[in-house]
């Protein structure tokens, strides 16, 4: 604690332990990414791994673990410029400027404001990069999961919808205006989607837009590609505007507003109408088992709104299908590294609010949750056992699993996050409704493959063979290249087995299966982790501005670090006992067949000595004369 409050103080954010690496948000923008070779510095977690994946030819991940506010995303951009800076790419695809557009179109399409975080990940994504023999990036891909896709209809108090409304209303020209239909805008959306009130948060939204707009160009976005996305926005905005009736017959609210949604998206108002309402899945009309049995149940409200996240949702495919177009090449890769970043450990408490948390905030929690028993996996379990093999003495460590209690209040739980130490009280009312099957979202698939509007027709058609997609959920699996069709089987197969062949359909059982994929692809590499911390909860509420505090002298960021959630995040983090457990053991080891690979260039008449007794199958079995080999191999070295 006090090595990491010193270090802050000194505007040192950056600090090792053991082999992670901990980033406290600076909350101020400071200048520490115009070199190149810093340590501790997330540039050295970069090099790492990049070096790792060069000597050993084995995959390699970063994960971002921390609360949500804390730097994920941040971290993982420096880590995405860094890499690509310094490995370069062959025939030079891939640019700095490149990928500044991807995250420029990222946080436009996936991110919004949260009591948390003014702008908040509301995605999971996995940056692959593929390097060849010459350690060059030769291919690389955006694969995203466990879109919020619910926001654009249906959000907490406070909390906004996706970036990309905001920057469209307010930065659409006359022109575009005038095809959207967006000169005169209804003074009510039932999804909450109204333009800026404040005259710098639309001066800011339309400067937004512009660079959106530059971003797709230089990721080779097409203008018809970018109306396309622009007539669906807006389509989803008139469908807010035209709402739906609370009572009686399911149908809209203010049909003019639905007749504009149904232009813009390119079909009749009655074809919109039967799409939403009618509560059967397009093609499945014969189908006695279709869920129009269920449907008496449902409101008009719900259709709605399962309409305009099932389109929204395809939107979000479609846009990482076109970054993940410019940035492919079926050039031959040997191995990938990836770059995992998911919307942190979500509170409504941390931001003082009354409310339980919701049931999308859940899904984001169990995301990190899993990815912290992974960290869990690797620096305990796996050592552990080494430790038991090497016989040395370890003291014992417990570890509290996640504790849950009923709330005083009906539909009111509590989860002790991150070993108890962050306790979330959810509250589950309505959860079962928003998790029943609902043909609406599945209609929107249809509804856009179909259209009368060719530009969009053409860009749904294409991707209508599921190639892009997996089970509505995971987008950016396309990629003719040997690892990501490697990529791609892994996560079809965790669709495929088992009770998840069986239950797909349940919400669920989804989410549960987009975690594990994710997992599963990480698994299978050499993992880093890096710890973001929040270094006060006012970073979140707002209530002070924190990013001009933190460096005006030494001693203001030790000032205004808040100890309190500092050590919580510690706890929760495990970093201590990890620490611990690196020191009682070798911390660095590597298997024998890796050792003789690297360093028998220094010895090569053991080799011709050994023969194939040097190829080891059981690295446990590895014979005493040829351990007295490999200690003479590392005096060699050393010496
Ligand atoms: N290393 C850093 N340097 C400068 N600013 C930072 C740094 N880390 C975080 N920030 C600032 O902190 C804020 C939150 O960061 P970011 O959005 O990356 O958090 P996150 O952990 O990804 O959040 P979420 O999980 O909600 O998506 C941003 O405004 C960002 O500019």
């Amino acid at each position: 604690m006090n090595c990491l409050r010193q270090r802050y103080g000194g505007n040192l954010i950056h600090t090792y332990a053991g082999p992670n690496t901990v980033v406290i948000n600076p909350l101020s923008t400071p200048s520490m990414y115009s070199e190149k070779d810093m340590a501790p510095h997330i540039y050295s977690v970069a090099q790492t791994a990049y070096r790792n994946l060069l000597t050993t030819r084995q995959d390699q991940s970063v994960v971002l673990l921390g609360k949500s506010g804390s730097g994920k995303t941040t971290n993982c951009q420096h880590l995405v410029q860094y890499l690509v800076s310094i490995a370069g790419s062959t025939g030079k695809i891939f640019s700095a400027e490149k990928w500044q557009a991807v995250y420029t179109i990222l946080e436009a399409f996936g991110n919004s404001s949260t009591s948390m975080n003014s702008n908040a990940s509301r995605f999971s994504h996995v940056v692959s990069l593929d390097f060849d023999q010459a350690g060059q990036v030769s291919s690389a891909s955006i694969q995203t999961m466990l879109l919020e896709k619910l926001r654009v209809s249906r959000r907490p108090d406070s909390e906004s919808t996706f970036n990309v409304f905001y920057f469209l209303l307010a930065g659409a020209d006359s022109t575009l205006r005038t095809e959207l239909h967006l000169n005169h805008l209804a003074e009510n959306s039932t999804f909450g989607i109204l333009p800026q009130t404040k005259a710098e948060d639309k001066q800011r939204s339309s400067q937004q837009f512009t660079k959106l707009q530059a971003a797709m160009k230089v990721l080779g976005f097409s203008s018809e590609e970018q109306r396309a996305l622009w007539l669906i926005l807006g389509g989803i905005y008139h469908l807010g505007a035209a709402g739906a009736t609370k009572a009686g017959r399911r149908q809209f609210a203010r049909h003019e507003w639905a007749q504009k949604a149904a232009y813009l998206l390119g079909c009749t108002l009655e074809e919109l109408s039967s799409s939403i309402f009618k509560q059967q899945s397009k093609g499945l009309q014969h189908n006695p088992t279709s869920s129009s049995v269920s449907g008496s149940k449902v409101t008009a409200l719900e259709c709605l709104e399962a309409m305009a996240s099932g389109l929204y949702s395809e939107l979000f495919t479609l846009v990482i299908s076109l970054i993940n177009r410019s940035l492919n090449s079926s050039q031959h890769s040997l191995c990938s590294l990836l770059i995992v970043d998911t919307p942190g450990f979500q509170n409504p408490k941390v931001s003082q609010l009354k409310r339980g948390a919701t049931f999308e905030e859940l899904c984001h929690n169990y995301t990190q949750e899993r990815l912290q028993t992974l960290f869990h996996e690797r620096t305990f379990t796996q050592e552990l056992d080494r430790y038991k093999e090497l016989t040395i003495s370890q003291t014992c460590l417990c570890f509290l699993g996640n504790l849950l209690l009923r709330g005083d209040r009906p539909h009111v739980f509590l989860l002790g996050h991150s070993h108890g130490t962050d306790w979330v009280e959810y509250d589950a009312q309505g959860w079962l409704c928003h998790a029943k099957h609902n043909p609406a979202a599945q209609n929107a698939a249809s509804l856009l493959q179909d259209s009368q509007k060719k530009n969009i027709s053409a860009l749904f058609m294409s991707r209508a063979s599921g190639a892009t997609v997996l089970s509505g959920s995971i987008a950016g699996l396309e990629g003719s290249s040997q690892l990501a069709l490697r990529r791609a089987t892994s996560m079809r197969k965790t669709f495929t087995t088992g009770v998840a062949a069986v239950k797909k359909k349940s919400l669920c059982i989804q989410i549960k299966l987009q975690v594990d994929a994710l997992i599963d692809m990480v698994r299978r590499s050499k993992v880093h982790f890096v710890h973001c911390l929040l270094p006060k909860s006012e970073a979140v509420t707002g209530a002070s501005d924190p990013r001009v505090s933190h460096g005006e002298s030494p001693d203001a960021g030790l000032m205004t670090l808040d100890v309190g959630l500092l050590r919580a995040q510690l706890r929760g983090s495990k970093l201590l006992d990890a620490l611990r457990i690196y020191r009682q053991g070798y911390p660095d080891h590597m298997v024998f067949s890796e050792f003789r690979r690297r360093f028998d260039v220094l010895a090569p008449h053991l080799t011709k000595k050994h023969g194939r007794h040097y190829i080891v199958t059981d690295e446990k079995r590895v014979s005493v004369q040829t351990r007295g080999d490999a200690m003479f191999f590392c005096c060699f070295f050393f010496s």
